[in-house]
């Protein structure tokens, strides 16, 4: 069997008396798409911060394309691109500067910069408004520049937290479109997180839903609803329930605060 992209073993990680992370496994294959699913602290993003070797792990409990995280800290970061939750692009500059700041960070040689930073703004369709301000694009419009700045590097592995929240509908689903573009284009493995389980069951290959630190039902999203046994309109969202035990509108209290705080930033300065 071929070498799985990711794979996680027996993860942990504690900030003071929070078991953020309370023994995860996890193996992301190679070329898929697959979404860690659940609600507002459930340790989504401590795991991915975790597997881009953001935080530190112990020895043997994560590899990315058979590397070591804990052994190979660099070596791993060059073969990720990681976008996360918060905005990293800079309003004051446009599109295609945002870009080529980041090809210039990643290392992307000089002589291939002018063209790569062009077709990671055509992917994320935004050619026609590379020459403008960063701060003049809508919240969609600086998501998807944040994922052409992942992408110029051209990594293996994308990793995406929450590439969709505080965007409206529309501009969710373009988000949606261009990742599904990506994959089919460049065959990369992309790992994101999201709480919205009804794009997740339309957009991944395989899901796992994380709850309070631990992740348990792991599957394709048709694997996991016929799991149920509630017939075929059942839903994510009910396998989540039942796993979780809970109400999913309980958990998403603070939500509301992430939401708030991507649409008070989405204003790039
Ligand atoms: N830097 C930190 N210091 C203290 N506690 C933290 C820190 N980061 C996360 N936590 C706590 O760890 C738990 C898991 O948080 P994490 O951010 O991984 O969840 P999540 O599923 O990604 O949710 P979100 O959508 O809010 O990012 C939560 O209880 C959170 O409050």
């Amino acid at each position: 069997m071929s070498e799985p992209a990711v794979s996680v073993r027996g993860l942990h990680y504690q900030f003071g008396e929070t078991k953020a992370v309370d023994g995860v496994d996890l193996t992301v294959l190679r070329g898929e798409i697959f979404g860690l699913l659940g609600p507002n602290g459930a340790g989504k993003t401590t795991t991915i911060r975790a597997i881009t070797a953001l935080l530190p792990v112990p020895a043997d409990v994560i590899e990315v394309f058979g590397l070591d995280v804990a052994k190979r800290r660099m070596a791993v970061r060059r073969l990720i691109g990681y976008v996360p939750q918060q905005l990293s692009a800079d309003g004051s500059l446009s599109g295609v500067e945002n870009v080529a700041l980041f090809a210039r960070l990643f290392d992307v040689p000089r002589r291939q910069r002018k063209e790569r930073v062009a077709e990671a703004l055509e992917i994320m369709g935004l050619t026609d408004a590379a020459g403008r301000l960063a701060k003049t694009y809508s919240g969609g419009m600086i998501r998807r520049l944040e994922l052409a700045q992942a992408l110029v590097s051209s990594p293996r592995l994308l990793i995406l937290d929450e590439p969709t929240i505080g965007l409206d509908p529309i501009a969710r689903g373009s988000v949606w479109e261009r990742i599904a573009a990506v994959r089919a284009e460049t065959g990369m493995t992309v790992l994101l997180t999201t709480h919205y389980m009804e794009e997740a069951e339309q957009s991944c290959d395989r899901v796992g839903l994380m709850h309070q630190g631990k992740l348990g039902q792991l599957g394709t999203p048709r694997e996991l609803i016929d799991g149920l046994g509630r017939g075929p309109d059942a839903t994510l969202e009910d396998v989540f329930r039942a796993y979780s035990g809970g109400s999913l509108e309980d958990e998403q209290k603070g939500l509301r605060d992430v939401r708030a705080t991507r649409r008070t930033a989405g204003r790039l300065g």
